[in-house]
């Protein structure tokens, strides 16, 4: 015991206890102190910032992007990461042109990269720049909701250095994009999706009769510039345009051209989109920014959504030669997935249309453009003034659009038109047929006899747009052929259209195209082909313009032909497909024809075999039919009826009777017994589990487990029967010996 308390003593008495307490103490308030004052300073600092900040989500942290991405301290970030799903971003904003920010990288032979890595500092490093005789501080970091924050701290007094900083990120991003169209596609979410930013289209390039395409550009710029007109009168800031008529005829390449004039972008929705409802679309055109494009595809597919019509025609709107395919396909592997991820959810409806249009929270100072193939299918109110205030109708390719398109197409020396020969067209050098010998010299003859087997690439004079400078002919064409060193067995020469496929045209001089154009367009009939058709066809010639003139009408020959035979095919698959619905038409029927009388005979003989088995039981089996006597005189002055039991006996013509009482009524029992329900009520005895009483005047049965089928017996008047005796119906065995 003594041990134990000196042990114990000197904790408790000691002083070591209470030190190692000061301790704690101590340590405590040196560590709150410290954060306090840490949070203090902090605090104190960051009363003198101002901070601005940037969700990805919005426009303006793209302009700071592409401003940081020019900062060479942002450039410097000795912390970064590398991402290649921010490139079509830096495509779109030409950040690719920026060696310091995206890879040199080249694939072999000379072809840009084919993924292009962007460097950018990591999540959360603080980068410190100097602008404007500022200190900034830039973050990125992650937001809330997962997204990106950029955000731009700078000591100052008033925040117009963060407000100069965010105009010069936007006055650079668009000068950056001034040759780009920046074009949005609606997700299923009900969001705006970057899609691509294209290079612009001119005007000069849409070949429409003349004054269209003026009035149209002229009118939405017009438009543009009138938002307090529309305000003083009280008219919605909004203008629509519809595009109405064949495919292929340029209504998507109009708008397209028209956006880049205007410099806006556009937002595209396509009505005929699996996952469009109303609310999704009211949301959208909620969030179109002022100053845009809205693009409404297929107006009339929104309510009648063809199968054939979205699937054909799910590529982007925004068609044009200028797309590069890498682009087109990821537009439409994004609407291909959507489209695969969402299960049909259509449930777009026309007064859904209708307010998302022109309601009350619809977007203002928007130009909307709606396309459709089949103007008759809409509905008028979609197409009234308000909503669609310009029609414009495409119609199928004329003379003047062939000729114009043609000129377009193929590069010319001279800037000026130069008027036709009245006298017959001349063509330059050798005639048509031996045209593709000789022009640019891209013939098979020329393969053949270049076989030096060196690679030399050839720049065919192509490139030189109209206007340009005229080129010597180009060198022969000097493909490596395999073989070519083979004595024994020396190639095939190279089909014509292999090898037109590779080059382009020479330029022409004026005359020459003129006559040219003027050949083609005499070869096209009016207003039978689209103008894509058209175009088809050229860029199939694109190196042999003599060529594409003078065997344009065979051309047409054969589009004709084939037109017609895929009429055919179209009506014999249709006639194919109506005779097999026909004929499993006639198969369901007869089908169902068959099932309904196997049906009934199965029936039948299940009535039969009832019948049968009801007769063979009746037969077999004993039953016993309990009934209950009625006074059959008015002399019967009991109260209590009588109960008689018969026992069927089967070899009997009549069951015996047994009376239940001695107080007997044999006439009534006679009676019953003589004359039998033919529904026959046989019970077998051994069918009884229970019975009840049914009142019936002056009849009572007793049932034995089995419904009884009516028998109703003359029956005697009521007022036979005392007043004070009711036919009430006797108790179960009240009377009843045997129960
Ligand atoms: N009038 C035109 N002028 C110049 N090019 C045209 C014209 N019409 C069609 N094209 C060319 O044909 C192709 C398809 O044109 P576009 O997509 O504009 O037709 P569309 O009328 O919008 O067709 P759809 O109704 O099927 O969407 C484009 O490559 C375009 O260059």
């Amino acid at each position: 015991m003594d041990a134990l308390r000196s042990l114990v003593s000197p904790l408790v008495n000691g002083s070591s206890v209470v030190d190692g307490m000061k301790l704690v103490v101590l340590g405590g308030t040196v560590e709150t102190a410290r954060r306090v004052s840490s949070s203090a300073w902090s605090h104190f600092v960051n009363s003198f910032f101002l901070t601005a900040h940037f969700s990805e989500e919005d426009h303006p942290y793209d302009w700071l992007m592409l401003w940081l991405s020019r900062r060479p301290e942002w450039q410097r970030s000795r912390e970064f990461e590398t991402t290649t799903r921010a490139a079509h971003a830096a495509q779109a904003q030409g950040w690719e042109d920026d060696p310091a920010f995206a890879d040199e990288g080249e694939a072999e032979g000379g072809a840009p990269s084919k993924t292009r890595v962007i460097f950018q500092p990591t999540f959360d490093t603080t980068h410190t720049i100097y602008w404007r005789q500022h200190w900034l501080r830039v973050k990125r970091a992650r937001g809330g909701d997962g997204g990106e924050v950029l955000s731009v701290s700078v000591v100052a007094r008033s925040n117009t250095i963060l407000k100069a900083l965010v105009l010069q990120a936007k006055r650079e991003y668009e000068a950056e994009a001034v040759h780009r169209i920046q074009i949005f596609f609606a997700d299923p979410h009900g969001a705006w999706r970057w899609a691509d930013a294209r290079h612009k289209r001119p005007m000069g390039s849409i070949v429409l009769d003349p004054g269209v395409k003026e009035m149209l550009l002229g009118d939405a710029r017009d438009f543009l510039a009138s938002e307090k007109w529309y305000a003083d009168r009280g008219i919605p800031f909004r203008r629509g345009y519809l595009l109405h008529g064949v495919p292929g005829s340029g209504k998507s390449s109009l708008i397209h051209a028209i956006a880049g004039e205007l410099m806006l972008d556009i937002y595209v929705v396509s009505l005929s989109s699996a996952w469009i409802s109303d609310s999704v679309l009211m949301g959208l055109m909620g969030r179109v920014p002022k100053g845009a494009i809205l693009l409404l595809e297929d107006l009339d597919a929104a309510f009648t959504r063809s199968t054939s019509r979205s699937t054909d025609n799910d590529g982007p709107a925004i068609e044009g030669p200028e797309l590069p395919p890498k682009r087109r396909s990821r537009e439409k592997e994004m609407r291909d997935r959507d489209r695969d991820n969402m299960s049909d959810l259509n449930t777009l409806s026309l007064s859904g249309l209708l307010n998302a249009l022109d309601g009350v929270a619809a977007a203002e100072g928007r130009i909307l453009f709606a396309t459709t193939n089949h103007l008759e299918k809409l509905d008028p109110a979609l197409s009234r003034p308000g909503r669609m205030d310009v029609w414009v109708e495409f119609k199928n390719s004329s003379k003047w659009q062939a000729e114009a398109l043609f000129r377009n197409f193929f590069p010319s020396t001279d800037e000026d038109d130069l008027p036709l020969d009245d006298g017959e067209i001349e063509l330059p050098g050798t005639p048509p047929s031996a045209s593709a010998s000789t022009s640019s010299l891209w013939s098979a003859s020329t393969l053949t006899s270049s076989g030096s087997g060196s690679s030399r690439s050839t720049s065919a004079g192509a490139g030189a747009g109209k206007g340009g400078k005229a080129k010597a002919a180009p060198e022969p064409l000097a493909l490596p052929q395999f073989g070519s060193s083979n004595k024994a067995y020396l190639p095939p020469p190279v089909a014509p259209e292999i090898v037109a496929a590779q080059h382009s045209a020479r330029p022409l001089d004026g005359k020459t195209l003129a006559n040219l154009a003027k050949r083609f367009a005499d070869s096209i009939p009016e207003g039978e082909f689209s103008v894509a058709a058209l175009q088809g066809y050229l860029l199939k010639n694109k190196s042999r313009p003599e060529a594409a003139a003078t065997e344009a009408a065979a051309w047409v020959v054969s589009e004709r032909e084939m037109r017609e035979r895929m009429q055919k095919e179209k009506e014999a698959k249709e006639t194919r497909e109506r005779l097999e619905r026909e004929k499993k038409r006639k198969a369901a029927a007869e089908k169902e024809t068959a099932k309904k009388a196997a049906e009934a005979a199965k029936a039948k003989k299940e009535k039969e075999d009832a019948a049968k088995a009801k007769a063979k039981a009746a037969e077999a089996t004993p039953a016993v039919v309990a009934t209950v006597p009625v006074p059959a005189t008015t002399e019967k002055t009991t109260t209590e009826p009588t109960v008689a039991l018969a026992v069927a006996d089967p070899d009997a013509d009549t069951p015996a009777v047994a009376p239940a009482s001695p107080t007997d009524a044999t006439t009534t029992v006679e009676e019953v017994v003589a004359e039998p329900d033919p529904a026959a009520v046989v019970i077998p005895e051994s069918d009884s589990e229970s019975s009840e009483s049914e009142d019936d005047d002056n009849i009572y049965r007793v049932r034995l487990g089995r419904r009884i089928s009516p028998w109703t017996p003359a029956r005697p008047a009521h007022s036979q029967w005392p007043s004070h005796t009711p036919p009430a119906a006797p108790g179960w065995g009240s009377t009843n010996s045997w129960l």
